[in-house]
């Protein structure tokens, strides 16, 4: 089972507690200034990824604190348990084993004493196979043609995985387009079908439980589309698959289970590109360079079970930002990816951290008495700086940000390349050094404002700086990088949820929502008056009814 520390009665947190009280009062530009060896010292590499943390708020002693903090709430032995498939989903009675679904070195992996690595590669050989002939031509739809359109009909871990992918490695894709439906408003498949042909399409039901309600009613429609097209019963199964691990609800829908790619419960939605989940990327970039992301995964796995916290990019990641959020108080994080591809990277941390790391009670079943996962966003660099960087420089909330960027373009056009990394570069050093007022006043007296002007405007052009960024630059974003990138982040969360002694695995916060919506809609069917709910819910509902 997993240790239940309660992180803040740790000798470390107390010593971090006095510890901030002193690094609160120093500036990153002196930092930097007493010491010329920071950036070597504050930064790691693995393979084509450099994780530059030397601009956080933070010394020699910050980190050997947060380090001890780590080995004081179980790190080690937590690490130990999720690798070994330990049911550390225990909310669930599960293991946690996305690790298993890319262990390209193919140890065995127990569950239940059964190595599941077969079951692992059989999926993958058919998705391989699935894939080669798709792609090829060889598969062929009801009237003998080619699939030209693959619709991945699914949402949540079932479809934020496979977009981000499939746009983050577009330079890699094949003729084939892919089209992504989640949402239960029509609009999302009536947009997409009016662009298809049923002869030449493919539809994945992306669903771990096969009962999701968008995804069923998106997977009905789609089917209907089809049969209303011309296509027959008889033809579905040339046209329709399931990647799911509910066999029973796949045979029930009339997808022929032969086209049915498997996966476990003990691979979680938000953790499940690695899986069968991952179909649509195969199709799209290749099962060559699928099976590269997977490996790139991998190598991210080895370094962090095997490497030691003060050179574990993970475990570090994650101590600088429970650093921030729980000394610093911040409460969210930002993922800043200059990288156009890369434009859906935040939005699937937004599922993968706070689906992981948004709960109140600890692993006693206590509520918490301290912050746990932030709010996570961001949008493309460097489209950013001209929507929320105001904020980010001269608002009053601390915002620790992380800038991503690739060091060569998948499309070298102009200078635009070196445009974009001179942006990257500059934001984190401006965040760090900021603008003194003094520095301000002299540009304005160059500038030849007067004294009374100056006495104006100066106040607001100064920059506090002192504002917390990491920096992760990438030689460039493959598949085998983009893997560890991914995977990186997956462990961070991970080592989080241990120190806040939290399950970071389950997702009962999902469920009062769809609770409620089902006992809503039966009430949508007529315009009898509804009078069930509470006067807001009632009166919305009444005055919808009176629209319609
Ligand atoms: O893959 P499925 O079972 O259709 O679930 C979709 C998504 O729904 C959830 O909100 C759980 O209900 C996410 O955790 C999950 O990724």
């Amino acid at each position: 089972m997993l240790p239940t520390t309660d992180f803040t009665s740790t000798q470390s947190y107390k010593y971090l507690t006095d510890h901030y009280l002193d690094i609160v009062t120093k500036n990153l530009k002196d930092l930097f200034d007493a010491d010329s060896q920071r950036f070597e010292k504050f930064s790691l590499q693995f393979e084509d990824i450099l994780v530059d943390y030397s601009k956080n708020r933070i010394d020699d002693e910050t980190l050997a604190l947060l380090i001890q903090l780590a080995r004081e709430c179980g790190l080690n032995e937590a690490i130990d348990a999720m690798f070994s498939g330990e049911k550390i989903n225990a909310t669930e009675g599960r293991p946690v084993l996305h690790v298993a679904l890319r262990n390209r070195s193919n140890q065995p992996v127990l569950v239940d004493g059964q190595d599941v690595m077969p079951d692992v590669n059989r999926v993958l050989a058919h998705m391989k196979n699935f894939s080669d002939k798709v792609i090829s031509g060889e598969w062929k739809g009801y009237t003998g043609k080619a699939i030209t359109d693959v619709v991945n009909i699914g949402i949540g871990g079932s479809d934020l995985g496979p977009v981000m992918v499939t746009e983050a490695l577009k330079a890699y894709k094949n003729h084939l387009s892919l089209h992504f439906v989640s949402n239960v408003d029509g609009t999302h498949m009536a947009e997409t079908l009016k662009i298809l042909n049923p002869e030449t399409t493919l539809f994945l039901v992306a669903s771990k439980t096969f009962t999701t309600q968008e995804t069923m009613a998106n997977a009905h429609s789609a089917r209907n589309w089809f049969i209303n097209g011309g296509g027959k019963d008889e033809d579905v199964a040339k046209h329709f698959a399931a990647l799911s691990t509910n066999s029973k609800g796949v045979a029930e829908f009339g997808i022929d289970t032969a086209n049915m790619f498997e996966f476990w419960d003990w691979v979680g939605g938000r953790y499940s590109l690695w899986s069968a989940i991952g179909l649509s990327i195969s199709l799209s970039i290749g099962f060559e360079n699928f099976t590269e992301l997977l490996a790139g995964a991998h190598a991210m796995d080895e370094h962090f079970k095997n490497t030691e916290f003060e050179e574990n990019i993970p475990a570090i990641l994650a101590l600088i930002g429970i650093w921030h959020n729980n000394f610093f108080e911040a409460e969210t994080q930002a993922i800043l990816p200059y990288d156009q591809y890369m434009h859906r990277f935040a939005a699937y941390f937004q599922q993968g951290d706070m689906e992981s790391n948004g709960k109140h009670v600890d692993r006693n079943g206590k509520h918490v008495d301290y912050q746990t996962g932030p709010v996570i966003w961001g949008e493309p660099g460097t489209n950013g700086q001209h929507a929320f960087y105001q904020l980010i420089h001269q608002g009053t909330k601390l915002i620790p940000c992380d800038f991503i960027a690739p060091a060569q373009s998948h499309n070298p056009l102009g200078e635009h390349h070196k445009m974009l990394l001179s942006n990257f570069f500059a934001q984190t050093e401006a965040l760090m050094n900021g603008k003194t007022e003094d520095v301000v006043i002299d540009e304005l007296k160059k500038a030849g404002k007067t004294e009374e002007e100056i006495k104006a405007i100066a106040p607001f052009k100064v920059f506090e700086g002192n504002r917390p960024t990491n920096s992760i630059l990438v030689k460039k974003i493959t598949p085998r990088s983009l893997g560890s990138l991914i995977a990186m982040y997956e462990h961070k969360i991970f080592v989080q949820g241990i120190i806040w002694n939290i399950y970071s695995f389950d997702q009962w916060g999902v469920e009062l929502g769809k609770q409620l919506a089902g006992k809503i809609l039966p009430e949508l069917k007529d315009d009898a008056e509804v009078t069930s709910h509470d006067s807001s819910t009632n009166g919305l509902i009444n005055q919808y009814k009176a629209w319609r």
